[in-house]
Formats: structure tokens, C-alpha cells, sequence
């Protein structure tokens, strides 16, 4: 069985507070596009889960997210037998793209219809916040609002025609260390979300780009100049916007034409800021 894991972007994000339990109150716009890591899944005899990475990096024990997601519903529903995963990766890793949790939702899936457990997608997103807080909403893909630590989503008409340029610098941002190293009290600019909501839901493609804003950016540019130098590249180049995704590094850009897109895709490549240089454009829930 053949998956597709697929990255998502943050056009807004807010932090709220924090939770007793060190977690963080959220309320983003989440956006699925067409860059994808790709599972290979079967069923194998022997018990147990064998995982295979393109990286040698990348663990491919219980610390990776695949091999968790798969252990869950294995252990619960007491499958005879085991699998044997092959993860090709493409999301750029540690990135504020969701690659992780992206391929454990993609694995939840596959696991789920390979044994016919038979869970709803609903009973996935359940089970899928235990691994992490953005995994449901990597189940439920599209365009959407995530509230609560990201759990709590709610559907959103898909967002007007543009496409996504993706520049990110050979730096990585660990999601843990940028929450920990937020000051609350110091944010400054809270992004309007429920006005983008609307923007996204009257087509209006410019609203939504001028209303974009993530709260992580203030903290994680100081830290790496670079991310505002890809931003400025890009918005000097045709970009309606240009933002940081989740807690970074990763930077992308809104376009309203493929020409635009490419022409600053080129640019960036050119300039040497950024690591992995990809057009893309969204992808819609059916
Ligand atoms: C920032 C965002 C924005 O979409 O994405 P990334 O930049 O990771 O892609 C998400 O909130 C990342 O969600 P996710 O990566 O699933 O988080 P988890 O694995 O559950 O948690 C990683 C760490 O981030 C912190 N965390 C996460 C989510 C949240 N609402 N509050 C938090 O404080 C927790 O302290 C935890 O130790
Ligand atoms: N399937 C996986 N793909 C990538 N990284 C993984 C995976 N499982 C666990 N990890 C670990 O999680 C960390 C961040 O992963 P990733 O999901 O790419 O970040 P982000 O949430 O910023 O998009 C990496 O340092 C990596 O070691």
C-alpha cells in the first residue's frame, strides 16, 4: 500500500496562553499542499515493525513518528503479524511543515485499512492527537481552523487560486525550543484570523494575504536573519505575502500566477538563502 503524506503551511497563527500541562492555547488557519513524503506499507508475518528512511538521520525506532503511529492502532487492536514500512522523505525536516506527523497520520491511515480495523476517520483524529498536536489535522487535510493545542478543527472553504512558493535555509527549529522561548506577554501583533476566515470565505485572496501573520516570526527571526532575507527576496519578487510556517524556519511565499512563482523561484535559487527552493500550490480537501 502506496501513501501520500503531505505538507502543510500555517497562512495564520496565534497563541492564546499556556495550558497547565506546559501546552500551548493555538488557533491557526491550517493549509495542506502538494509536497509530499511517500509510505510504502505491508503486511509482513513475522510480529514487529520494520521501518526504513531515505536518511540515515532520521531514526527509525519508537522515536520516529511512523513507528509510533503504527505501534498505537497494533498494540490496541492486537494485529497477528507486523508490517514493514519504507518512508521516502521530501518535507524538509524540523521545518514548520509538518512532516512528521504528516507521515504518522498517512500511517494511521494505511494501518487502519491494511488490517480493515474499520475506524472512522473521526476515531483516527482521536487516536492521532496522542502522537502529536498537528497529526488530526494532517488526517483531515484542506484548508482549516485548528483551536485547543491544534486538535480542534474546523473546516473552511478551500482558499482562493494562488500558488505556494517554499524557501527553506539550511537551518532547523526545534518545535519545542520555540514555544519555550515565547514571551506571551511581549507579543505585539495578533494575527486577525477571524478576519482572514472571512477573506478565504469571500474568495478574496489579497484580504487574506494582507492579514497574514504568525506570531513565532518576531522570536525565530532574531535568532536567523536569514528567514526575513528570504522573505524580502521573495516579496520584492512578486510575492503578495511572505511568512515564516509554525515555528519555522521554513518561509513561503503567496502568489497570484505560475510566472510570478517560477520567475522568484529562479531568484531565490540564484541567491543562495535558502536550502530547498519548491513551487507548489495548495491542496483541497475533496
Ligand atoms: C508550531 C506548529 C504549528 O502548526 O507546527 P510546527 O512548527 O511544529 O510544524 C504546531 O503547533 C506544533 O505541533 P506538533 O509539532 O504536532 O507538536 P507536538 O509534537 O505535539 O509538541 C511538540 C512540542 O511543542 C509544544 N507545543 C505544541 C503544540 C502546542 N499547541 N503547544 C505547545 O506548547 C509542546 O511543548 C511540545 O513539547
Ligand atoms: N517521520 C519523521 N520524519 C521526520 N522527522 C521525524 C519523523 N519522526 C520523528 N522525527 C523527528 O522529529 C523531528 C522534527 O520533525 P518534523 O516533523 O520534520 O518537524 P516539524 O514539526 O517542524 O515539521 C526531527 O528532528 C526528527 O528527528
Amino acid at each position: 500500500m502506496r501513501l501520500r503524506a503531505l505538507a502543510k503551511i500555517n497562512l495564520g497563527l496565534d497563541i492564546l496562553g499556556k495550558r497547565e500541562d506546559g501546552y500551548h492555547e493555538v488557533r491557526m488557519i491550517m493549509q495542506t499542499i502538494q509536497m509530499y513524503d511517500v509510505l510504502e506499507i505491508k503486511k509482513k508475518k513475522a510480529p514487529g515493525i520494520s521501518l526504513s528512511v531515505n536518511y540515515p538521520y532520521i531514526p527509525c525506532d519508537e522515536r520516529n513518528l511512523v513507528y509510533k503511529a503504527a505501534k498505537l492502532l497494533m498494540d490496541e487492536f492486537q494485529v497477528k503479524g507486523g508490517v514493514t514500512i519504507r518512508l521516502e522523505k521530501f518535507i524538509p525536516v524540523a521545518a514548520g511543515m509538518a512532516g512528521g506527523s504528516s507521515d504518522a497520520a498517512a500511517t494511521l491511515v494505511g494501518i487502519n485499512r491494511l488490517f480493515k480495523l474499520g475506524l472512522s476517520e473521526r476515531e483516527l483524529m482521536d487516536r492521532a492527537v496522542k502522537i502529536g498536536a498537528d497529526v488530526p489535522y494532517c488526517i483531515m487535510r484542506g484548508t482549516a481552523l485548528a483551536e485547543g493545542i491544534g486538535e480542534k478543527l474546523t473546516g473552511i472553504t478551500q482558499v482562493p487560486e494562488c500558488f505556494v512558493l517554499i524557501g527553506k535555509p539550511g537551518i532547523n527549529v526545534s518545535t519545542r525550543a520555540a514555544y519555550e522561548s515565547l514571551n506571551l506577554s511581549g507579543i505585539q501583533n495578533h494575527p486577525d484570523i477571524d478576519g482572514m476566515i472571512q477573506d478565504i470565505q469571500n474568495g478574496d485572496l489579497q484580504g487574506m494575504t494582507a492579514k497574514m501573520g504568525n506570531v513565532f516570526e518576531p522570536g525565530i527571526i532574531g535568532q536567523y536573519p536569514v528567514i526575513q532575507e528570504i522573505k524580502d527576496l521573495m516579496e520584492s519578487h512578486g510575492a503578495l505575502k511572505a511568512m515564516m510556517s509554525g515555528s519555522g524556519p521554513t518561509v513561503f511565499g503567496i502568489f497570484d500566477s505560475q510566472e510570478k512563482m517560477d520567475a522568484a523561484a529562479k531568484i531565490l535559487r540564484e541567491s543562495n538563502l535558502a536550502k530547498t527552493v519548491f513551487g507548489t500550490r495548495v491542496f483541497n480537501r475533496i
